[in-house]
């Protein structure tokens, strides 16, 4: 089992707590977390990727208790295993494409070997030396999920990769990150709203504020 989440519940400051399923993955599997807008998925993720801590239950990653990290260790543990598209790609405005993604590894410290296949398979080669300024959205949504992958992690969490892409590129988004996920048998947990992506991924649980 590569996630493994047992009894997790947050509380937002003056907010009622959320209760989440228990949840488990394993390597090369695919998940989807869906619920209506202001359930919690957005909260879940952040503790799957142990950007928040639980105030109650655990999240094990690869047999590690992400609340017993801290600090630099959790940080490190983060840029080794895991990799996330956010819901906006964030990118380094400074930097260009390539660099974007070498900044990745560097957090991870693993090396840039695959950096070019990966821009091959997501069809950023010609654009590795473009300004992410000048990029179209769903360039900037592809850099953001090539960055994901760049330091090769074991699970992939993507927060509403595809809300703002029509059909076509929902359908192209997704295909992508599975057969990413796939070539490097990580698993992958995609949140979103939109139940177009139902359509290409079986598994699922559903948030629900109660
Ligand atoms: N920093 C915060 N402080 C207080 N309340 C918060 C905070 N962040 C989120 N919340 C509340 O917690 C609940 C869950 O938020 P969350 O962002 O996880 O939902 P979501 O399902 O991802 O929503 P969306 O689909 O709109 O992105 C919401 O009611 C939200 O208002």
């Amino acid at each position: 089992m590569l996630l493994q989440t047992k009894g997790l519940a947050f509380t937002h400051p003056g907010q009622k707590t959320i209760h989440f399923e228990d949840i488990e993955i394993s390597e090369g599997e695919s998940l989807l977390v869906l619920g209506k807008s202001g359930s919690g998925k957005t909260t879940l993720l952040n503790l799957l990727a142990g950007l928040a801590k639980p105030d109650q239950g655990e999240v094990k990653v690869d047999g590690k208790v992400l609340s017993s990290l801290s600090g630099q260790k959790l940080d490190l543990f983060r840029g080794q295993n895991i990799g996330i598209v956010f819901q906006k790609p964030h990118l380094i405005a400074a930097l260009n494409v390539l660099e974007n993604l070498q900044m990745a590894n560097y957090f991870g410290k693993k090396k840039n070997g695959q950096l070019v296949q990966i821009l091959q398979d997501l069809g950023l080669s010609e654009k590795r030396k473009s300004s992410v300024q000048t990029l179209s959205e769903g360039e900037a949504q592809r850099v953001s999920i090539a960055r994901a992958l760049a330091n090769e992690p074991k699970l992939i969490l993507a927060d509403e990769p595809t809300s703002s892409l029509d059909d076509v590129n929902t359908e192209k988004v997704i295909k992508l990150l599975q057969s990413q996920a796939e070539k490097i048998n990580a698993a992958l947990i995609i949140v979103t709203h939109d139940q177009r992506v139902k359509n290409h991924i079986s598994k699922f649980i559903e948030v629900k504020a109660s």
